[in-house]
């Protein structure tokens, strides 16, 4: 994220990009959806991985007004986005297999959680609401005919 940030003060670019924000909740949802997790569940966790990102966007770029750095961010659309799109993907394809193997999130792994998660710039609220949105999302119903 500190390249996404990177790459957009080096353009004159804002942090929040509305029109790219719902691109990738249509693509997550839409593929989660195909892996049988349920859609609107799954939009909420990517809603909250965006204002994470954003978090943390706001807060490195706030930094960089005071230490300057030579360091080269990749490329926003061609590296970046496309792999950020990948991850979204991959995180779904984990989450439906827990969910489909008798493995939910519950509420008691939340310290575990924000214990793992080691990313600079990213706070504690902002984990637990990643955490609050993990533990939400559902398997799609069976259908029954
Ligand atoms: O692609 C970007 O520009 C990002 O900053 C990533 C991201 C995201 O998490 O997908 C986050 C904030 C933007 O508003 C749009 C998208």
């Amino acid at each position: 994220m500190q390249d996404v940030a990177l790459y957009k003060a080096n353009n004159h670019l804002a942090i929040e990009d509305i029109a790219r924000e719902n691109i990738v909740i249509t693509a997550s949802s839409n593929s989660a959806a195909k892996i049988g997790l349920d859609k609107e569940s799954v939009k909420a966790f990517f809603i909250a991985q965006i204002s994470a990102a954003k978090a943390i966007q706001y807060r490195y770029r706030a930094d960089l007004l005071s230490n300057k750095t030579s360091h080269k961010p990749r490329d926003l659309n061609t590296i970046i986005r496309p792999q950020l799109i990948e991850l979204g993907s991959k995180i779904n394809t984990q989450i439906a297999y827990c969910l489909k193997h008798g493995q939910p999130f519950t509420a008691d792994q939340e310290t575990g959680f924000i214990n793992a998660l080691n990313v600079d710039y990213l706070s504690n609220s902002d984990k637990k609401k990643l955490f609050n949105a993990l533990i939400d999302i559902r398997l799609q119903p069976i259908k029954s005919h």
